[in-house]
């Protein structure tokens, strides 16, 4: 089933929770909400669900107008954070629950109802706990019944509200791929809600970033992560060095540190360069393009990278900057907490003063030869 949503707003008193937007999303499409704590999200939501009315605009699902429709004829399923299990029922009666309470005439009979319980505990995989209450089960299980139970009365939308925030890292991730394939199998449309990019980046068809009640981008992620549109964006990504500079003698400059450009033409204003922490260099003397001095104050494994942590000298950030390495790239490389390095950034976004609020991707091909001190 495909959603459109069509200048849809709302407020809250005095507060625009949601300025007008507009959405739309294809039939089959897992779409993640992505964007800080109050950003809209859940506003959002709720309103495609129809627990909360929209001030202005339309909802279609497919071809029908549902703005009007009553929340127990649009024919989605829900999955909250806090589970929301019956406590005093069993697993099997709690997935049973959505389709006890159709009408009479509509209800499936006791033998269907059995069939597709048993099926569905099937499908998430917790047969062997039908029988069972709540409290006997863990986080992760307690969620795959939420969504065995959403899923009972087979909606062509599904819409979740953070599903697995409460859930431990490794259950999380294990959620995630289940939760895909189950998407992927069975071919409904899913909404739903984060604020974990990663969750996001790794779930999503496409990701729609809010920020204060306004969509700021939507894109695939891969799009996403290769072209985020504004700072905001580049901010809430996250792993991002931030340089504020002013242009001067011809080249981007905070303190004692600069940056000469590649191409000069178009840029020579005041903006922030934004440097990823895969695509910094690390030397121990400057070079003819930047001289960004540093110490290394932690170095510290994370999975399968190793991350630099480094503390700006002369020239002002507002946060630490991080580099990233291989383990093997940081055996070779040789840093050591303490010493003091030069970064070279190979690829930045420069976001200007004067722009249209979207940034310019830089990328510096050519280091002389012998600016390194060692080749990354
Ligand atoms: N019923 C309500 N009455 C008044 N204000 C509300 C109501 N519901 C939400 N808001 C406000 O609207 C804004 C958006 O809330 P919403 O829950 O949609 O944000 P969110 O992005 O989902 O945040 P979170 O990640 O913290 O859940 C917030 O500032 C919130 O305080």
């Amino acid at each position: 089933m495909s959603i459109r949503l069509t200048n849809i707003s709302k407020k809250f008193g005095q507060f625009q929770a949601l300025s007008p937007l507009n959405l739309d999303i294809q039939e089959g499409e897992m779409i993640g909400l992505l964007g800080p704590s109050g950003s809209g999200k859940t506003t959002l939501l709720r309103i495609i669900a129809g627990l909360e009315g929209a001030d202005s605009g339309h909802i279609h699902f497919g071809n029908r107008d549902v703005t009007q429709v009553h929340v127990r004829d649009r024919r989605v399923g829900f999955v909250f954070q806090n589970y929301a299990l019956f406590r005093h029922m069993t697993v099997a009666d709690n997935v049973a629950f959505g389709l006890e309470v159709i009408p009479k005439k509509q209800r499936p009979s006791v033998a269907e109802i059995q069939k597709r319980v048993s099926h569905l505990l099937e499908m998430v995989q917790l047969g062997h706990l039908a029988q069972r209450y709540p409290e006997q089960l863990s986080g992760g299980q307690k969620q795959r019944i939420a969504l065995a139970r959403a899923l009972a009365t087979q909606p062509e939308v599904l819409l979740l509200d953070e599903p697995f925030g409460a859930l431990d890292a490794k259950v999380r991730k294990e959620l995630r791929r289940w939760l895909r394939s189950l998407h992927d199998e069975l071919k409904f449309t899913s909404v739903f809600v984060t604020h974990d990019q990663d969750e996001a980046l790794e779930l999503s068809d496409r990701v729609v970033v809010m920020s204060n009640g306004n969509i700021e981008q939507v894109n695939t992620p891969i799009e996403l992560y290769a072209q985020p549109n504004s700072r905001f964006v580049f901010d809430f990504l996250g792993n991002v060095n931030r340089f504020e500079a002013s242009w001067q003698q011809n080249r981007w400059t905070n303190g004692d540190a600069f940056l000469v450009p590649p191409e000069q033409a178009p840029l020579q204003q005041n903006g922030a360069l934004y440097v990823r922490s895969h695509e910094l260099a690390l030397a121990d003397k400057p070079n003819s393009q930047a001289h960004i001095p540093l110490t290394i104050v932690a170095i510290t494994p994370v999975g399968a990278e190793v991350r630099v942590e480094l503390a700006p000298i002369g020239w002002q950030s507002e946060e630490l900057w991080e580099a990233t390495f291989t383990h093997h790239h940081l055996q070779e490389l040789g840093l050591q907490k303490g010493s003091v390095v030069y970064a070279t950034p190979r690829t930045a976004y420069f976001f200007g003063e004067q722009g249209d609020g979207s940034p310019v991707r830089q990328s510096w091909p050519f280091l002389p030869p012998g600016s390194l001190a060692f080749d990354i």
